[in-house]
């Protein structure tokens, strides 16, 4: 079977990829299935900044193709955080549940019709001897005032999709794929998967 490394940690992105990917016939490693520890500090001030730099450190140091994936969630209400910074939002740990409950205080007083928000991600392919493509989705709904569903990751829970009319966390793995922005990211990458495939290789 043909093989991906995806240059995240982060278990939830992976279950993302697995069912995005599972319909081509590829198999989805991460850095989590490596021997070493990679964790590449993400100074970038734009999901764009660091895509690139997670996929081309890492690409660096294995001396392989990845795809890294940098996203987070940007709240209009608050001008767009916690953006870039969406997985440290309460702090450093990275804890999901802490990071729902800073939101949900800060919108406390904002109405329902202000709360719009939208997810975006950007996946960044990057290789030995070859140029940086990067290649953007998102996805458009608003923040509930409570949890809704146990699927996902991250902040799901508290996302509505107007299209599906349920949480992000309410849907199947299969119903997020077709409306999220990380399936929409990888709808652009798609055309050209057939060539990246043949210079991934086999990872280990
Ligand atoms: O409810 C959500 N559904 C999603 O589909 C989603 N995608 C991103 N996010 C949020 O944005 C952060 C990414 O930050 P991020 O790109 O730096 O990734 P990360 O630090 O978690 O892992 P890595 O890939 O860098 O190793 C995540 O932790 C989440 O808080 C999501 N939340
Ligand atoms: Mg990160």
């Amino acid at each position: 079977m043909k093989k991906v490394l995806i240059a995240t940690n982060n278990k939830g992105k992976a279950k993302d990829f697995e069912v995005l990917f599972e319909p081509y016939g590829i198999q989805v490693m991460t850095l989590n299935d490596l021997e070493q520890d990679i964790d590449v500090e993400e100074t970038g001030t734009t999901f764009e900044e660091n895509a690139v730099l997670k996929a081309e450190e890492v690409a660096k140091q294995l001396g392989i193709m990845v795809i890294s994936d940098d996203s987070g969630l940007e709240i209009d209400a608050l001008n767009g955080a916690p953006g870039v910074y969406s997985a440290r939002y309460a702090g450093p740990a990275k804890n999901d549940d802490a990071n729902i409950d800073k939101v949900l205080e800060e919108l406390q007083e904002v109405p329902e019709d202000e709360r719009t928000a939208r997810f975006r991600c950007v996946l960044a392919i990057a290789g030995p001897n070859q140029e940086t493509k990067t290649f953007s989705g998102s996805c458009e709904g608003f923040i509930l005032n409570e949890r809704r569903g146990t699927n996902g990751f991250g902040y799901d829970p508290i996302f509505y999709t107007p299209s599906k009319q349920r949480a992000m966390a309410e849907l199947t793995p299969a119903e997020k794929g077709e409306i999220s922005h990380r399936g929409a990211a990888l709808a652009q990458l798609k055309e050209q998967l057939p060539t990246l495939m043949a210079s991934f290789g086999e990872v280990q």
